[in-house]
């Protein structure tokens, strides 16, 4: 591993858990906009959403088709569907980019004029650029391949797999964005140089949906600290190894309690209160 890439570390993860105080409500707390999942894909949404609830923002408002929706609100009434005010964006898990429906064009549009940060992920990758707001962009390896050589940049998924790193630094140069690489080790980078490694606690981490709780932590650690982001949007990327680092010790933790076995993204999900409760004792 290159010297310049810094391991992410529980003491460097403690620092970006944002306790509550007795000041806060809902609102403070920070409220986090979710428009992921499709009728193809509603799991994604439901995965996400329970995700940000586990990681702790004050609010998560959900825009997305009446079936998802249901979806969404059936695991997690806590969920406000109702549009209104939010300070952070997760956008684009579980969404088909080649079948956005118009309503959701018009959704997408709105959120991303709103100039408050956003994640962007999966379905919602090639968005990057069309906007002017603080953004990071969570793709795996054949999806940063994918975004790339749209972008005229040639990659090919194998290329991206064998130097991670220098491909993380690549995209976030050329899209001037946050970039947050998935992988057994995950690298996290922005154009000014910040430069972090998220390595995998266990591989039980690779199974469907694992990269959909990832953006509702995300999105949620971005929520809660919007204050500090309006003015200083290079903390994306201390979010962002964070949030890659809970979700690594959620699944080790999930794992462990049976006894090294497999875990489901959801389990994982559901572990995320005690991993940042450890955190918050650190
Ligand atoms: N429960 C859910 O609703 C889930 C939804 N997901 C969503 O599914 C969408 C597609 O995500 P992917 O990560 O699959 O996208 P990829 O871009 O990696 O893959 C696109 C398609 O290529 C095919 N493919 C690629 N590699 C393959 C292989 N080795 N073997 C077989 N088929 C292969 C699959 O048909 C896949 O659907 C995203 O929007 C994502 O958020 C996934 O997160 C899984 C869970
Ligand atoms: N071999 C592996 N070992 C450990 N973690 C992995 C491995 N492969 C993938 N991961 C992690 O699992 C998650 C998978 O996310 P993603 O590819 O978006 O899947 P999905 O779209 O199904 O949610 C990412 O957080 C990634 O870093």
């Amino acid at each position: 591993m290159d010297a310049s890439w810094q391991e992410w570390t529980a003491e460097d993860a403690a620092e970006w858990i944002m306790e509550p105080v007795a000041g806060d409500d809902k609102y403070r707390r920070g409220v986090l906009g979710v428009i992921t999942g499709s009728p193809d894909y509603p799991g994604a949404a439901v995965l996400g959403v329970e995700a940000a609830h586990r990681a702790g923002v004050g609010m998560v408002r959900f825009t997305g088709p009446r079936a998802v929706r249901a979806a969404v609100l059936a695991r997690r009434p806590e969920t406000v569907t109702m549009a209104g005010r939010v300070q952070a964006w997760l956008v684009g898990s579980g969404i088909d980019p080649e079948r956005r429906s118009f309503l959701l064009q018009g959704d997408l549009q709105v959120a991303l004029a709103s100039r408050v940060p956003v994640v962007l992920d999966a379905g919602g990758l090639d968005l990057v650029g069309t906007h002017t707001a603080p953004t990071i962009i969570t793709p795996h390896a054949r999806e940063l391949a994918t975004l790339l050589t749209e972008r005229e940049i040639d990659a090919s998924e194998q290329e991206v797999r064998e130097d991670p790193a220098g491909w993380a630094e690549r995209a976030a140069r050329e899209l001037g964005v946050a970039v947050l690489l998935k992988g057994p080790v995950t690298h996290v980078c922005d154009p000014d140089g910040d430069r972090y490694t998220v390595t995998a606690p266990t591989h039980w981490l690779a199974t469907a949906g694992t990269g959909d709780v990832l953006g509702g932590i995300l999105g949620a650690l971005v929520a809660t600290h919007h204050e500090r982001l309006a003015t200083d949007a290079e903390v994306l990327t201390s979010l962002a190894a964070t949030a890659a680092y809970v979700q690594g010790e959620a699944a080790r933790l999930a794992s462990a309690y049976v006894g090294g076995g497999p875990v489901t993204a959801l389990d994982i999900a559901e572990a995320v209160p005690g991993v940042i409760g450890s955190l918050l004792a650190h």
